[in-house]
């Protein structure tokens, strides 16, 4: 049986007082992968953002990892984010910690208990995006690769069942893009679903997935044409 991880339906997405997207209807199953692509302003960061509840959802329906995204109780957020990672502009590292700090201060913020335990899971994380030797390193010492390389760490940490990422290769040289997108599909095929909003069409050619557009206040999806 098909698992579904996102749902929206009729779905409105605001930006203040402003509706930025209608009549939006998607859903993303387990293991999808699927980009979000359109114009500068055409809204692909307003709706990552509603999903993951930045954004309130005030028209429509929609659902995401279990959660009812209408109306949902501000102290409900952090339980829908424990079950997102998400690779975005506004959730930079923290610049006067290392990255083991880093990735520590999420897992303490997400409820984590044990010494062990903990450092067991930045090692698995770290191992996992190639940058074992990293742990005691700050962020402005690693190249722009690395430091995106440990936003995915990061972004993993609780096994997410759905992973939102803005322009992920953005400011990459399109080898560490690869890179990335290596990663990503490493991640994907491990059970994680991804959303992953980008203006890289080099990107799409090379790894070939559904794309949702944002034009002329709709969505439209590749999986319905
Ligand atoms: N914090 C905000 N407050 C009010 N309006 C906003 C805010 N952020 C974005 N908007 C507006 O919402 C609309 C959609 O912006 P959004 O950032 O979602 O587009 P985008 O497709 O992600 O663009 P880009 O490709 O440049 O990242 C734009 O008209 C923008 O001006």
């Amino acid at each position: 049986m098909s698992e579904l991880i996102v749902e929206l339906r009729d779905a409105t997405v605001m930006q203040e007082t402003q509706a930025v997207l209608q009549g939006v209807s998607f859903a993303l199953e387990k293991s999808d992968f699927a980009y979000l692509v359109g114009r500068t302003g055409s809204g692909k960061s307003s709706l990552l953002k509603t999903l993951y509840a930045d954004l309130p959802l005030l028209v429509g329906t929609g659902t995401v990892a279990g959660f009812a995204l209408p109306r949902l109780p501000v102290g409900k957020v952090p339980y829908l984010r424990r079950r997102l990672g998400i690779v975005f502009q506004d959730f930079q590292l923290l610049p006067d910690r290392t990255v083991a700090e880093n990735l520590l201060f999420v897992l303490n913020a997400t409820g984590w208990r044990g010494k062990a335990r903990k450092q067991q899971r930045i090692a698995d994380v770290l191992g996992r995006v190639g940058l074992s030797s990293a742990a005691n390193r700050m962020p402005h010492r690693l190249s722009g690769g690395e430091q995106q390389r440990v936003v995915i760490a990061r972004a993993l940490l609780n096994e997410p069942t759905l992973l939102l990422a803005d322009e992920p290769t953005g400011n990459l040289d399109p080898e560490v893009a690869d890179s990335i997108m290596q990663l990503f599909t490493e991640i994907n095929y491990a059970g994680t679903a991804i959303l992953m909003a980008t203006h890289n069409f080099q990107v799409i050619e090379k790894y070939p997935h559904r794309v949702l557009t944002c034009q002329d206040g709709a969505l439209l999806d590749s999986a319905r044409n």
